[in-house]
């Protein structure tokens, strides 16, 4: 007998076997990772949304803290053909829902075919088909959560030294833990700014570098942040990955629309048109940038060529859509983080406005 229920926009509803009890609802979306769930599943940018793991047994090498990429679990519910136990009992000890032993290639395909959507999920011994439906029901579309950087961000500004390299300013959209230790690494000391800083906020710090972060949810809806980024732009060089790509493109003039399901994975191949190499990804976002603006595209994605980096030799600009740090996924693109510091080492100082 099932115990746990998925309901899904289109109608459906898929039985299931309750592994972390409750009942929840968020945006449907898969990742292909076949490694990585650690990372996954504590990566802030998955805020609101219920992740599908289309590789089938998920758990196999453990659970342990110094994977994670932030201290909660992210998505609001985790579904699976087959979870350890291990992972079950992270995520019940986390209040986060949890459901296996359902046709993971199905959920799969119908996103590919109808896109992110609406869901529902119920589990646990009283559960039933009707309150995951009214779970489905009650989500909001992404967009609506119009505040969403309040809850990943850090509600006060924290400081992580590096060797005093440079000075980076990273604006909190809801970073994974490794984009900040990738800056650290290299000598940064990062300086991490709550979503809604305020330009004088950055200039108390007086960066070397602005650096927008990843982060959940629809990137028009950080407006703080692109009020930000406007204020420097020319002023201060500026990077940013994923959210931040898509925030620093939107306030310079150009936008953004949202996908029909996304790219969630560890392996989309990404070209540098300059150096015609390929590189293989990580990658989590569900929008992309339609309008570059004043920005050059540097590199494209080799299955449907949407735009993955960004520059601006004139504004000090420079951005990846994808994810240089890894965690999950290969290790190929963190030169990235090079090339952001050579960014501040090259800027002149400039006071803001
Ligand atoms: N990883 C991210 O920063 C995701 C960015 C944005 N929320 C998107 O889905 O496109």
């Amino acid at each position: 007998m099932s115990d746990a229920y998925i309901a899904l926009a289109d109608g459906r509803v898929l039985e299931a076997r309750a592994r972390s009890p409750g009942r929840t609802r968020g945006e449907l979306v898969f990742t292909t990772a076949y490694t990585g769930y650690e990372e996954s599943l504590t990566d802030p940018s998955y805020a609101e949304q219920i992740l599908t793991f289309s590789y089938p047994l998920i758990g196999n090498y453990g659970v342990r803290s110094e994977r994670f990429e932030s201290d909660s679990v992210q998505p609001r519910a985790a579904i699976a053909r087959e979870f350890t136990d291990d992972v079950a009992e992270w995520l019940a000890g986390e209040d986060v829902p949890a459901v296996d032993h359902v046709d993971t290639r199905e959920i799969v395909t119908t996103v590919r075919e109808e896109g992110a959507m609406a869901c529902g999920i119920a589990a646990g011994p009283d559960a039933t088909p009707e309150d995951a439906v009214a779970e489905m029901e009650a989500c909001k579309p992404m967009s609506d959560h119009v505040d969403i950087g309040a809850q990943v961000s850090v509600s006060e500004p924290t400081v992580h030294e590096g060797d005093g390299v440079a000075d980076v300013a990273l604006l909190d959209c809801g970073a994974k833990g490794s984009i900040i230790s990738s800056l650290t690494e290299r000598g940064a000391d990062v300086h991490v700014l709550p979503y809604d800083a305020t330009p004088e906020d950055v200039a108390d710090v007086d960066p070397d570098v602005l650096f927008v972060s990843n982060g959940p949810g629809d990137p028009e809806n950080f407006v703080a942040a692109q009020e930000v980024v406007d204020a420097f732009a020319g002023e201060l060089p500026m990077a940013g990955i994923c959210l931040g790509q898509q925030v620093i493109t939107s306030a310079l003039g150009g936008s953004t629309e949202k996908m029909a399901f996304g790219h969630r994975g560890v392996n989309q191949p990404v070209r540098d048109l300059r150096s015609e190499k390929v590189v293989m990804t990580t990658q989590n976002h569900g929008y992309t940038v339609d309008d570059t603006g004043p920005l050059e595209v540097t590199q494209v994605n080799v299955n449907d060529d949407t735009v993955e980096g960004l520059d601006s030799q004139e504004l000090d600009v420079i951005t990846r859509q994808y994810h240089p740090e890894a965690n999950p996924g290969p290790h190929d693109s963190l030169g990235f983080f090079d090339e952001v510091l050579e960014l501040a080492e090259a800027a002149p100082p400039v006071a803001a406005d």
